[in-house]
Order: structure tokens, then sequence, then C-alpha cells
């Protein structure tokens, strides 16, 4: 066990994640110095006066050349080029990690930049800056490491109360492209969509009640965040690029059989998906979500009579999962507590009896939602399209764009967000 007195933890990049990093790990005790631009400087020092144990510096070569553990907490897009300014000034025999969201740039960087006494243990909590990390996971990457480093990175971590997971980098790209990329392009998607329809969803009777709540309230959690984190972890996560993709394709194929009015065709490719999916044990389970609780997060009036919908979304999230066979439970590893509720609402739609025929027969019967599926299906391809070309300017104004639209509810939507998330966690 490292003595708190003799370690100095050091945090470079000083926003959301960074400032609640230095926070808590002062709070349990270890000293931190941290770093954000020069130009912040002044400003932080005087954020962080009430915080005696979190001493600021003015760049990233101070923070490195006295860190022992060294977390780079930056935008994902500009990782490589942060390492290369401040890398080699790393303190000899020190820890270097980093935060953002896509391991496999993150990793590349360390290696080219880092000098070669220095050891690599990279660190992601699943969660945003305003959740209580306890309990939720937090994955330890031990990249290039010594068992010292190893129990150091551990020790430091743990004022978190977080649930670690050692895995590596390649292991946590391969999964959070589906915990976070594919989730994240579902619900871009469900955005774009009513935006391009000039629609506000809590408006519509077809998106008030139940689980339309959830589709809404983290839509607009979604929007209500900087385009960076969700641009980097895409667009720089090659698995990402493939399971996204197949989610628009996935769409895409529903929808035409929708269109088309196969019913057949479409209950047997959506019931053979979900036999691949939803194992007999997890469809033994109980319902993990129940009407009365999300009813209760309306962010519009509630209509007299529960309205249809064919839930294409969800539909093409379980299609993708069983075309690329993946199983969702056991990416639970890496879950956010936004995953989290995206799969208790598929899981629901599957299970809840009666409920997927009432879909399938909705989605080739009424007509009435076609306008929203067909812009459904040209978002969900314009964001795979947008990913693929890895193309940071245009995906930050595509999400800009639709995030000045929906601005409006934002503090609303957080704080009945926030509810419904406490509620159901408590509630599962
Ligand atoms: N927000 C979230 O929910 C989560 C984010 N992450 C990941 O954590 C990382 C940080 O995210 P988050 O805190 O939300 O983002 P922020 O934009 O709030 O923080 C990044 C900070 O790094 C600063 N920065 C940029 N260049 C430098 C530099 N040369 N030296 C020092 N600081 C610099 C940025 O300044 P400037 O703004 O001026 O560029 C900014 O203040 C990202 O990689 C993200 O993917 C991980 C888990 C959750
Ligand atoms: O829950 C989500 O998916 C979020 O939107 C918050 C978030 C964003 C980026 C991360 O790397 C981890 C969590």
């Amino acid at each position: 066990m490292a003595r708190m007195d003799e370690i100095t933890v050091g945090i470079i990049g000083m926003g959301e994640m960074g400032k609640m990093y230095a926070r808590r790990i002062s709070a349990a005790g270890w000293k931190v110095i941290a770093c954000d631009r020069p130009s912040k400087y002044a400003e932080l020092k005087q954020e962080f006066s009430d915080c005696p144990k979190v001493q600021i510096l003015l760049d990233g070569h101070r923070v490195s050349r006295l860190g022992d553990y060294i977390i780079y907490s930056v935008e994902a897009e500009a990782i490589d080029s942060i390492v290369a300014l401040y890398g080699p000034s790393t303190k000899q025999g020190a820890v270097v990690g980093g935060q953002t969201s896509c391991k496999a740039p993150e990793l590349a960087a360390f290696e080219k930049h880092l000098p070669e006494d220095v050891d690599i243990v990279s660190c992601h909590s699943l969660h945003g800056p305003k959740v209580d990390p306890k309990g939720q996971p937090l994955v330890q990457i031990n990249h290039r490491a010594s068992p010292r480093s190893v129990g150091l990175v551990r020790q430091i971590l743990s004022c978190f109360g977080s649930k670690r997971v050692e895995i590596s980098g390649e292991e946590h790209d391969h999964i959070t492209a589906d915990t976070q990329a594919v989730t994240h392009a579902a619900f871009l998607s469900m955005g774009t969509a009513w935006c391009a329809n000039d629609q506000f969803p809590w408006e519509t009777d077809r998106y008030i009640g139940g689980i339309e709540n959830v589709k809404v309230n983290l839509m607009l959690r979604i929007y209500s965040n900087k385009w960076h984190v969700y641009a980097g972890l895409a667009i720089l996560n090659p698995w990402a690029k493939i399971q996204i993709k197949q989610y628009a394709a996935s769409v895409t194929e529903l929808f035409k059989l929708m269109l088309g009015g196969e019913r057949d065709k479409l209950e047997k490719r959506i019931k053979a998906a979900a036999s691949t999916v939803f194992t007999p044990q997890e469809r033994e389970e109980r319902l993990l979500l129940s009407d009365e609780v999300l009813d209760r997060f309306s962010l519009g009036k509630p209509p007299k009579e529960k309205k249809r919908n064919n839930h294409l979304a969800l539909l093409a999230m379980v299609d993708c999962w069983s075309e690329l066979q993946i199983v969702p439970y056991d990416h639970m590893i890496c879950s956010t507590p936004l995953f989290r509720l995206w799969l208790g609402v598929t899981q629901y739609l599957f299970r809840k009896p009666g409920l997927l025929d009432e879909v399938l027969t909705t989605a080739v019967e009424d007509h009435s939602f076609r306008r929203d599926d067909l812009e459904f299906t040209f978002a969900a391809r314009a964001w795979s399209e947008c990913v693929s070309f890895g193309d940071f300017q245009s995906y930050r104004d595509r999400f800009e764009r639709i995030q000045e639209y929906f601005k409006p509810r934002f503090p609303e939507a957080t704080r009945v967000g926030n509810e419904m998330i406490n509620v159901i966690f408590e509630s599962m």
C-alpha cells in the first residue's frame, strides 16, 4: 500500500470530469495537482481556493514533472497532440493514464510519446460528471504496468466506490462501441427526426407516457451535453463505425418491411432476433420497468388514451444486436446508466405480454407516423455516415443545430431525467 503523504496525483484537463476527479480524489486524502489550458489558470485557482488539497498549476509540463499518477482528462480528439506536448516532461517512474472514452488512440499516444520508464494504467468512469460514482462501472486498463503501479491506481481510484473492471483497451473499445456509441446513435437519430419534422415530442400524444418518456428524456439528456464527448467515442472507435452502420441498416430494412406491409416477414425476423438476444433466463426474469413508474416522468400532458407506436428504434436495436451476435447483457460490465435504461425499455417491449404483437401490427397497419419513421431512418443513416467519414466538424454542426432546437427544455428535462433515473434504478 502506498502512503498517501508520499503520492501526488496529477490531472491534466480540468473540465467536468477532471474537476469531479480532483474533488473526490483530494477528499479521500490524496494530494492533487491539476491544470487546464494556461489561459484558465487564474479562474481555476479561484474556483479551487476552497480545496487545500488541490493545487492548480499553470500547465501540463508542471503537472507532469511532479505527478506520481497523472490522468489526462481532455477531449479524445486532442489526446495525441496533448500527450505529445506534455508526455516527455513526465516524472521518471511515474504512472500515466487517461480518462478519454475511447482507448485505442489514447494508448497509442501514450506508447508514442511517453518515456519508456513510465508505466501506463488508464481508466474510464462509465457515467457523467454529475452521477454518484458509487456502484457504477469504472474500467481500469493495466496496459504497461508493474504490479506496484497497478496496485497504486487501484488504491487511488478506490475512493469512488465504483465497481472496478480490469480489462484490456481493446475489450473496452469493443464493448463501449455498443454500450455507448450505438446507444447514442439511436437517441441522436430520434432527436434529429423530431427536429426535421419541427416537432417537440412532448407536445405529441404518441410520445407521452410509458417508455416514450424514457426516449424523450434520454434524447434531451444527450443533446444537453457537449458534442465532443459523443463525437470522440464514436468517431475514434473502429468498432463503433461497424456497429452504428449495422444499426442504420437494421432501421432501414425493418422500415422497408413495414412500408411493404410484410407482417409475416417482419414478425419472423424480429422474433428470431429476440431469441438470440434474450436468453431463456433473461426472459424468465421479471419486468425491470413498470408503466406506473415510467408514466410519472412525462414532460407533456398525458393523453386520455395511450397512442400506439411501432417502436422502430427499439426493434432495430434488437435486430442490430442479433445481426452482430451481441448479447447486450454480456456488456453490463461497461454499462452506463443510459445503456441500462435503454436495455430496460427494449426488454420491456419484448417481455410485456402482448406488447410485441401489438407493436408489429401497428408497424404494418398504422400509417399515421410514417413521416416520423422516414425521418428517423434518414437520421440513423446520416449519423452512421457522419461517424464513418470521421469528420468532427460536420458531427459538431449536426449536433449543435439540433441542440439549439431543444435547448429551451434542457433545464426541465435534466431535472425530470435525473429523477427518472434515480427512481428507476431504485425500483430495479
Ligand atoms: N462528460 C462525460 O460524461 C464523460 C467524459 N469522459 C471523457 O473524459 C474526457 C473529458 O471530458 P469532459 O470533462 O466531459 O470534457 P471537458 O470539455 O469538460 O473537459 C476537457 C478539458 O480539457 C481541457 N484541455 C484541452 N486542451 C488542454 C491542454 N492542452 N492542457 C490542459 N487542458 C486542456 C479543455 O479545455 P477547452 O475546453 O478549452 O478545450 C477542457 O477544459 C473526454 O475525453 C471524455 O470523452 C469520460 C466519461 C464521462
Ligand atoms: O451515459 C452515457 O452514455 C453518457 O452520456 C455519459 C457518458 C459519456 C461519456 C462517457 O465516456 C461515459 C458516460
